[in-house]
């Protein structure tokens, strides 16, 4: 799908909308069992964290690795020490599945979050029952709609799960901290113009909270921009630089950088 310059999140959300209008109603299962991602967190300090994501292609690239076997690759991301696996599941931009949360959260026993826009209690159904344990809400998806985003935070807590609360700048930083977020973190691509800057991460690191979990968000390809955020932030969160590596092992562990 083309998108227009700026345009992606408006775009992308426009799609969701639809997605979720044909999207069956699922009676609600049990959330898989796994360790909390924040306890987790909490825990192993020493090291930064990585959240290792399955993703074959993303609107900003293209495809990145559409031959790769995703279940194969997320046990080798749990081999290797990830914290989690992040599954994208958004099928027109990302060229995600549901089956791949489900067949990868089948296959590891560390937590899953389902990667996708999440604008609907439908979606958050969906990902238990395909046994994720973490969903992501993007904080910039409601624009001004505080009530909704409390919505569905409230809903997937109350169901069992943990939610990552995606911000990108210091409004949305406020927005998760007055939801009452526990695990926020902060995208540095920026949705409306796919603009990377590790930058962006560092200059809120000042606003966190002692009694939160902070993951950095895109960008991170190695060591050098794993230390850059290993002080201020607890986890990172790397999707392209795995996928494209053809030594998975090596890859992440170069990223499971010493803390302070
Ligand atoms: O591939 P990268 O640059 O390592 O980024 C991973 C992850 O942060 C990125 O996929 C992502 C962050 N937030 C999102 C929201 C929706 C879709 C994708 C994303």
């Amino acid at each position: 799908m083309n998108i227009e310059q700026g345009k992606f999140l408006e775009t992308i959300l426009a799609q969701k909308a639809q997605e979720v209008a044909e999207m069956p109603n699922e009676e609600v299962g049990k959330v898989r069992k796994t360790y909390k991602l924040y306890d987790f967190l909490r825990t192993h300090t020493d090291q930064l964290q990585v959240i290792a994501e399955c993703k074959k292609a993303s609107p900003s690239l293209g495809d990145i690795n559409t031959e790769v076997d995703l279940v194969a690759q997320a046990k080798s991301y749990e081999k290797a020490g990830a914290a989690m696996i992040s599954v994208l599941t958004d099928p027109v931009f990302f060229k995600g599945d549901i089956e791949y949360l489900r067949e990868i959260s089948n296959a590891v026993s560390i937590p899953t979050l389902n990667k996708d826009f999440i604008i609907d209690k439908k979606q958050i159904d969906r990902a238990i029952n395909a046994g994720a344990t973490v969903i992501l809400l993007i904080v910039a998806c409601f624009a001004n709609d505080d009530e909704k985003l409390r919505e569905l935070y409230d809903y997937a807590i109350s169901l069992g799960l943990e939610v990552l609360v995606e911000t990108h700048n210091k409004p949305e930083l406020d927005r998760a901290h007055a939801l009452g977020a526990k695990i926020i973190g902060v995208n540095n691509r920026n949705l409306k113009t796919f603009e990377v800057s590790l930058q962006n991460s560092l200059d809120l690191v000042q606003f966190f909270k002692p009694e939160n979990i902070y993951i950095s968000e895109s960008g991170i390809f190695g060591t050098a921009e794993a230390e850059l955020v290993a002080d201020g932030f607890n986890g990172i969160l790397v999707g392209t630089a795995l996928m494209q590596s053809d030594n998975v092992l090596s890859a992440l562990t170069e990223l499971k950088v010493e803390r302070r």
